[in-house]
Order: C-alpha cells, then structure tokens, then sequence
C-alpha cells in the first residue's frame, strides 16, 4: 500500500490551525532564506547556511507563531541539498508541535497534480507538510487530488485567490461578479461543507485593498482559513487588514517573512519581533 493510503493520523488541518491560533496567536512566519537575508545573517549561501538559519528560526518562532510558512523556491535553489535542508526542517517542526504550510503555489493537470498531492501532502513523504499552497489556473476541479489527500490525512491547502502582488489582478479580478476568485472562494467553500473548520483555505494578499469585498467573496462562508501574506516587507499591516477583510478579520492568518527574519540571527531578538509583529496586528 503507498504511504499515502494509510488512514489519517492527526485531527483535521483546520481544527489544529484554530487550536495554534488560540494558543499561539494569529501570525504565520515565512520562512524565505533570500541570500540578501543569509548574507545578513553572517551565514553562507549554502545548504549549511539555510539549515542554520531555517533551524534557527524555528527554534526562535515556533513558539509564538500559529504556523510557520518556509518558501519551497528558497529551498529549491540549492538543489538536492536545499531540498534534503526542507526535508528536516518539515521534520523538526513536526517534532516540535509547530505547524508548517509548504509555500509551494503547486498546480497542474491531475494526473500530475496526484504526485504533487502525494509529495506535499502524502502519508509519510519526506516532504510532506501541514498545507500546502496550490495554484488554481488549471481550474479548481484540477487541484482535486491535492483536496482529497488533505481531508484523508488531515492536513490542509491553500488555494491562490487575490495574491499579494500588484500583477495578480489582471487575471484575479476579471470579470467583475464573476471573476476567477469569487469562482475559486466559492468552490473552495464548498469543499468546507463539514461542521468544523475545513481545511480548503485561500490565499488573499493583505494588500488588495477592498477586492475581496468589491469582487464579492463571502470569506464567513468559506467555513476555512485565509492565509494573508503582504505584511511587512510588501507594505500591510494592521490598517490594511482591517481594509482588505473588515469584518471577516477573525478568519485570517497574516503572514510576515522578510520583516520578522530580518531581526535575526538573535534568536530572542527574532522572537520579539515576532510577537511584536502579531500583537500589533491583534
Ligand atoms: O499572494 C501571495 C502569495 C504568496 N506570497 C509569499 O509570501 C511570502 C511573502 O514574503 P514577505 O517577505 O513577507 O513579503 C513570500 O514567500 C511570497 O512568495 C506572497 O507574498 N503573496
């Protein structure tokens, strides 16, 4: 039997996401060793240097984070190494309690769209995480094999509606009442039909403004989390929340990379900056 056909081990994604949250609070920290940041650091452009710093900053967030969120194209540019340097890192947060949404934006036709599924999110895959983040451009229904391994096993995505980036919205917004990420939240929404917190999220920048609202995207019932990157380095921070989500605020995870990871390598100093970042957004 392949790995990922063993039954599910772990309570569902979206109920150990609101457990972190009640614990830790609501911050997800990037995990995106940009060389800039290694440099930064006093740490090589190496494989050595991204487990010190990846293995660094989860001992020092972990703790005050809801989950932590590395950047698969961080790791992916080190190759084999960088890859294997993931591998422990997946496998350490695993071990310490801390959850770990794998940045990786995946996306493709099903039947490759299986082997993405079972990579990130398979039953005893080296690089398999809490969520993933998926790409929807082939189409919703595409990402089917990754939906169904999440709610098999327990873990969770994250499907791209509003990105973060100026870019996105000559695809995102098209349409108006029926643009491309109305139609993903709703079908997302429907993956979430359980009564407990589902584990189909989506991906809403903290930086779009009031397209969620404008575009029609009823986030209460999505039933799910929204993982909002933008804080920080990209310019949002608690006003922009408050904009983009208004009173759907409570469902949202903001996620800070390059602004929190630039108080390193100090571990209390990166922990402080952590909980400064979350308690201001609060
Ligand atoms: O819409 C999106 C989706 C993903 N991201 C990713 O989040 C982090 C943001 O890093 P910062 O340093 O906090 O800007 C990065 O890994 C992006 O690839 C996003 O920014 N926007």
């Amino acid at each position: 039997m392949p790995p990922e056909a063993t039954a599910a081990i772990r309570a569902p994604f979206g109920e150990r996401l609101a457990a972190a949250r009640s614990t830790r609070g609501s911050l997800c920290v990037g995990i995106d060793p940009h060389p800039g940041l290694l440099d930064a650091w006093g740490l090589e452009d190496s494989p050595a240097g991204l487990e010190r710093f990846s293995l660094t900053v989860l001992e020092a967030v972990g703790p005050v984070a809801a989950a932590l969120k590395p950047q698969v194209a961080l790791y992916e540019r080190h190759g084999a190494r960088g890859l294997a340097v993931l591998e422990t890192l997946l496998a350490r947060a695993a071990d310490a309690g801390v959850l770990t949404i794998a940045d990786a934006k995946r996306g493709d036709i099903g039947s490759t769209m299986q082997a993405y599924a079972e990579a990130w999110l398979g039953e005893g895959r080296p690089l398999a995480a809490d969520a993933v983040t998926l790409n929807p451009y082939l189409g919703f229904e595409s990402l089917r094999p990754a939906l169904d391994l999440a709610a098999a096993t327990g873990r969770g995505v994250f499907v791209l509606a509003l990105t973060s980036n100026p870019e996105g919205r000559s695809v995102q917004h098209v349409g108006g009442d029926a643009s491309v990420a109305r139609s993903i939240a709703r079908a997302a929404a429907a993956e979430n039909a359980g009564p407990g917190p589902g584990q189909v999220g989506l991906v809403i920048g903290a930086t779009v403004g009031d397209a969620a609202q404008r575009l029609g995207l009823d986030l209460p019932s999505l039933n799910g989390p929204v993982l909002a990157p933008g804080v920080g380095a990209q310019g949002a921070g608690r006003r922009e929340l408050e904009a983009a989500f208004g009173a759907a605020l409570p469902f949202v995870l903001p996620t800070s990379s390059r602004a929190v990871l630039a108080a390193g390598p100090d571990t209390a100093a990166l922990r402080a900056e952590a909980e400064r970042t979350r308690d201001g957004l609060a």
